[in-house]
């Protein structure tokens, strides 16, 4: 790729021809394709934006000035061009990560990948610029999926109002999040898209007016500067412009030079302005141009010509989550589904194909999903919202004051729990176990594996008075592990084998498998151990506190923050019910986790059974034998084995 290497900075791109542009633009299409089709990421979104973010690093001066991305998945060519083109090990442990980083380069700010944030961001660094009498620029590039966001609305409300503070706000409009984008914003772009609108007029002016000689340019730009007046003739008011704004476009998004001529322009304008670029996810390589489902939003690794995944995906959570809503829909008319823009993602596709009229896609916005959920709750419908765990934190207070305070019976379905790892430390679902322990009434379930989900799913929607939360992981669901008896509402997976145990271990939710391994490895070192699943992590079942008195130590294990999770519910328990026994509390640490696979990451912070059966041999070695044996332990070793 003769141009593309030796773009080392984004200064390199003034020196090239518009041939050159077109040029360097297809060459890092090609390496989009070749790259992202071995590692996997967000190729479709990346192949919208090529000629976009060349543009604006053409017209714009980064570092100085902020060039920012809502979301950050759609960065990859913000990053070839910025100094980073080994995508060898992208989203992996020391690859570079598949957002902005700012320890990878100053060029990036926004490091979030919740969407919906860029416009607060760039409103900020706007005022920043003004009171310290900087002129740099900011210009915020915000999808037409990231722009159903309830955020980017209170943000424009405060841009609107600064009509002379600069500040460069890029529509990418493919309309499409992963699916088409939804609502009434998405016509109004629709209105927008094909008006035959002003800038469109004297773009076809401009060629008969530079072609006249003298007065042609002139002239041109005079009607450029044209008064709303002469707007109002040619195209209707936009909302953008009843609101303040002004607005420039549509542009087309894949034309280096119109985008260049229009981010000038909205650069020299001095107030805020909107550039409503078009653009088309998966430009350019067919495969994604011509896929129906989401032209590659996110893919794994896949087969550069074909567009087909290596990888043959086996069972997994979301699929087991999927089918059960189909069984349940049809067996329940009152149960509805909720997603916010990620219908196939969650795994309600198959529920909306047979129940269209039961399933609301609410655009990225989670907080009026956990809110509109109260209101069919209300209504006397049960509504399951399926999200991923990381996005449900943005809609806490709604569940807490909404759903929760009004004992509305709402179940929360948790895809992506736990350690995700490539998408970053934004991305991990690590804090609804601790979050979601302060709400009153709320139940969680951790289902260990694809039966448990079925059952818990259908637990929590005969929930009619409080929130219920299923929450699973990522990807393929384990193994199925059976009950060998029943203490209270957990499940035993695994008995001690002597009326005297030294451990009892929680395990929680998909890592149970790990948590047997851990029993086995303890085993080998003289140790006895009891496992039990809680299943319903919250509250934490009465049977435990008794059950743990007849034990040395009490261990917990799950794939949540350390920080008020399981551990520290279980640990609060046991206090509450006067048990002094000593409990050691194993997830993942409260802090931030760079990008890198789950494997990794779940080494990395020693959430694995070799680290933690070495752990919990240390503290049994140090403890004194000090316990005496009652009923509660012979409940489970008579306890009757479990009917399948
Ligand atoms: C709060 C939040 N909810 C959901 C997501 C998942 N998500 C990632 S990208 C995306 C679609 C974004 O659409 P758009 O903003 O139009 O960007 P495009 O991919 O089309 O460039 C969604 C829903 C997210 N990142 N953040
Ligand atoms: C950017 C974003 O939020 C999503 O596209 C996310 O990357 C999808 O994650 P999964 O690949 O786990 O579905
Ligand atoms: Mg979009």
């Amino acid at each position: 790729m003769p141009l593309l290497t030796r773009i080392r900075g984004p200064r390199d791109l003034d020196r090239l021809s518009p041939e050159e542009l077109n040029q360097l633009a297809g060459e890092i299409r090609a390496f989009l394709v070749d790259a992202v089709s071995k590692t996997g990421g967000h190729l479709g979104p990346n192949l919208g934006v090529v000629e976009l973010t060349i543009a604006m690093h053409r017209v714009f001066e980064s570092p100085q000035d902020k060039v920012l991305f809502d979301t950050g998945h759609q960065s990859y060519v913000h990053k070839l061009l910025t100094g980073r083109q080994d995508f060898g090990k992208l989203r992996t442990k020391g690859g570079i990560s598949g957002y902005p980083s700012r320890a990878e380069s100053d060029h990036d700010v926004i490091e979030n990948s919740h969407a919906s944030t860029v416009l607060g961001w760039a409103d900020g660094l706007a005022k920043a610029n003004e009171v310290r009498g900087k002129d740099d620029h900011v210009v915020a590039v915000i999808g037409d999926g990231a722009l159903t966001g309830g955020m980017a609305w209170e943000a424009l409300n405060n841009i609107a109002a600064a009509k002379d503070r600069p500040l460069v706000i890029v529509v990418n409009d493919n309309e499409r999040s992963y699916a088409p984008t939804i609502g009434g914003l998405a016509n109004h772009l629709a209105t927008l898209r094909t008006t035959d609108g002003y800038e469109r007029f004297l773009a076809r002016g401009k060629d008969i007016l530079e072609r006249t000689p003298v007065v042609g340019r002139p002239l041109y730009e005079t009607l450029h500067g044209a008064k709303k007046g002469l707007k109002d003739f040619i195209a209707p008011q936009g909302m953008f412009e009843d609101l303040g704004l002004k607005y420039v476009g549509p542009i087309d998004g894949h034309d280096i030079e119109a985008l260049e001529s229009a981010l000038t322009r909205a650069k020299r304008f001095g107030g805020p302005v909107i550039v409503h670029c078009i653009t088309e996810k998966g430009r350019g390589y067919k495969p994604a141009e011509e896929d129906d489902a989401d032209h590659f939003h996110g893919i794994g690794p896949i087969h550069p010509d074909t567009g087909l995944p290596i990888a043959a995906g086996g069972m997994d959570w979301t699929s087991v989550f999927g089918e059960e809503m189909v069984k349940l829909g049809r067996e329940r008319e009152d149960i509805v589904a909720i997603t916010a823009a990620m219908l196939q993602p969650v795994g309600l596709k198959k529920f909306a194909e047979e129940f269209p009229d039961r399933v609301y896609d609410v655009g990225i916005a989670e907080q009026h999903a956990a809110v509109s959920a109260a209101g069919l709750a209300t209504g006397g419908l049960h509504p399951v919202f399926a999200v991923y765990a990381t996005f449900l934190n943005r809609a806490f207070d709604q569940l807490l004051m909404d759903v929760a305070l009004h004992k509305c019976g709402v179940t929360f379905v948790l895809d992506r729990a736990g350690v995700t790892g490539t998408d970053g430390a934004s991305h991990n679902g690590m804090w609804d176990m601790s979050i979601l322990q302060c709400v009153p009434s709320l139940r969680i379930a951790a289902p260990r594996d694809a039966d448990q989900v079925r059952l818990q799913l259908r637990e929590a929607v005969e929930v009619k008075d409080a929130p219920t939360v299923v929450r699973y992981s990522k990807g393929a669901v384990g193994p199925a592990v059976k009950a060998v008896g029943k203490v209270g509402g957990m499940d035993v997976l695994r008995k001690a084998g002597t009326n005297r145990p030294d451990v009892l271990l929680v395990s929680v939710g998909a890592l149970a498998p790990m948590c047997l391994e851990i029993a086995d490895l303890l085993d080998k070192q003289g140790i006895t151990t009891t496992v039990v699943d809680p299943r319903w992590v919250k509250p934490v079942d009465e049977a435990l506190a008794p059950l743990a008195e007849q034990h040395r130590v009490v261990v917990t294990v799950e794939d949540n923050s350390r920080a008020g999770g399981v551990g520290s519910a279980v640990s609060q328990a046991l206090r509450d019910a006067g048990v002094d026994v000593p409990l050691r509390d194993f997830g993942i640490p409260p802090r931030f986790l760079d990008h890198a696979s789950r494997k990794e990451i779940m080494a990395e912070i020693g959430l694995t059974a070799p680290d933690i059966s070495r752990q919990v041999t240390g503290l049994v070695a140090k403890l004194d034998g000090r316990f005496e044996r009652t009923a509660a332990v012979d409940s489970v070793e008579a306890a009757e084995p479990a009917r399948d």
